[in-house]
């Protein structure tokens, strides 16, 4: 089977300054050929003039990367064009034409993946470094793309391939007396092993929120204003404000860049006894939102007695900022009990986001150290200890080694770096030199 030369607008459809096709193929370099008579310079940008079909397309700037010193390890041809929508279509139909396919979703990063030129955390990375939307998350991606995920699992699969060949080590030692000893020393590391993925998985619960959006829920009793506050705070008119109880139903999110972090803030239902099914089921989903977000805003109408409000105090817990809001109307409150706001003058607005702000980077600070940011990742870690969890030195030994293969399996489809024959290839080369 040949492998088809495919192409792609790299840059963003639609009108703009430059635009980037990219080929990658054994056919990119004829193509390029066929399309501006030339042959390139590696590496060397160079004016082209396209033509196809005895027609000019356009007047650009041309690359070649020949294999495999490639961003896919393939031919690649990258094409700068003027960001027309005409000279995209005539440049695809010339390429269509020319024998090539286009590309389908990830396919460039997943020839990348096959040809050794990436692993699958750094492929993860170059995705989330283009949907990243916050400084934050481009740190994060940034991070990842540059290996730190990759060597922290290598490192866990190393120890494990060598906890393995220790194992397989014991049977022959069995005899003269050590292998007790043996055991103890790969109990002992499987155990610290464990320990730190453990740490770690539950770090990587934080990062996975700094990759999707730290959840902020706003809750309150009906007409504590917590609309008016959303939308006083997304600076836009994103849900609906009435002086009727009983407004809003569904959960009403928007996104937030806080300062550089990501944040999904959700307006809910506001929270009462009495109410018909509509609402009721609006109140069923602002409690959900409480229970599973990261942060709570309990919101407080301040110009009647908030001490009444029993159900929103009683939400009151480390997860939660209080606010009065209706400062505008309000005799002020002790600063200590919350923060006072007016979301229809704005007035106390900044010290609210401050307040949001410093609590966000309290709890979602990003360390250096390289972190799990996926839930495929977290699984993988967690399939990882079960395994580790059933292994014993204490079994008969190919049921041992046999706990420790699985675990490096499962740690391995992070990186998809897993092959057996590679495990196979150290455990008995190591085996050997034990010997
Ligand atoms: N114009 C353009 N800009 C771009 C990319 C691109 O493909 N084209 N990138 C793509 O997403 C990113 C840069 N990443 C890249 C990663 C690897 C290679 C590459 O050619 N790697 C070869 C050579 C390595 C070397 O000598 O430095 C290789 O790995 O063998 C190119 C770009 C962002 N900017
Ligand atoms: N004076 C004053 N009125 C406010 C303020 N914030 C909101 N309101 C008014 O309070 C009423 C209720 O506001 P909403 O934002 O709809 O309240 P809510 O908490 O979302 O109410 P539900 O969706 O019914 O739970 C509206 O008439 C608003 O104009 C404020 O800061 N000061
Ligand atoms: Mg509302």
């Amino acid at each position: 089977m040949t492998v088809a030369t495919i192409f792609a607008l790299a840059s963003a459809p639609g009108r703009g300054g430059v635009a980037v096709f990219r080929l990658s193929g054994p056919a990119s370099a004829d193509t390029l050929h066929s399309l501006t008579g030339k042959r390139l310079q590696p590496r060397l940008a160079t004016r082209v003039r396209v033509r196809h079909g005895g027609e000019d397309i356009d007047d650009g700037l041309a690359l070649y990367f020949p294999a495999p010193h490639s961003f896919t390890g393939e031919e690649v041809v990258e094409l700068h064009l003027h960001g027309g929508r005409a000279v995209a279509a005539a440049l695809s139909q010339s390429l269509l034409e020319l024998g090539l396919r286009p590309a389908e979703a990830g396919e460039f990063s997943r020839r990348a993946f096959l040809n050794d030129k990436l692993d699958l955390t750094r492929a993860e990375a170059i995705a989330d470094l283009v949907d990243a939307e916050t400084a934050a998350q481009r740190r994060q991606a940034l991070q990842q793309l540059d290996g730190g995920l990759a060597a922290l699992v290598e490192g866990w699969r190393q120890d494990l391939i060598r906890a393995l060949a220790l194992t397989e080590a014991i049977i022959d030692f069995s005899d003269e007396g050590i292998g007790d000893d043996l055991a103890d020393d790969v109990l002992r590391q499987v155990r610290a092993l464990m320990a730190d993925m453990r740490a770690k998985t539950r770090e990587g619960q934080r990062r996975e929120r700094l990759r999707d959006g730290i959840h902020i829920a706003i809750l309150g009793a009906p007409n504590a204003g917590k609309s008016s506050l959303m939308n006083r705070i997304a600076g836009r008119e994103v849900a609906i404000v009435s002086a009727k109880a009983g407004t809003t139903r569904d959960v009403i999110e928007t996104h937030l860049d806080l300062h550089g972090w990501p944040v999904v803030l959700a307006d809910t239902a506001g929270l009462r006894e009495a109410a018909e099914d509509i609402e009721a089921e609006g109140i069923a989903r602002a409690l959900a939102r409480a229970e599973s977000a990261d942060l709570k805003m309990l919101v407080f109408d301040a110009s009647l007695l908030p001490e009444r409000d029993a159900q929103t105090r009683s939400m009151i817990d480390e997860a939660s900022i209080v606010v009065f809001n209706k400062a505008d109307v309000a005799n002020p409150v002790d600063s200590d009990a919350g923060i006072m706001v007016s979301a229809r003058t704005g007035l106390g607005l900044d010290a609210l986001l401050a307040r949001l702000e410093s609590e966000v980077a309290n709890r979602f600070a990003v360390s250096a150290e390289p972190a799990l940011t996926r839930a495929r990742h977290r699984a993988a870690v967690e399939e990882c200890l079960a395994a580790l969890s059933r292994f014993d030195p204490a079994k008969p030994v190919e049921l041992a080694a046999e706990d420790l293969r699985q675990a490096a399996q499962a740690i391995g489809r992070i990186t998809g770096r897993v092959d057996v024959e590679e495990l196979l290839d150290v455990v008995f080369a190591e085996f050997c030199i034990g010997k």
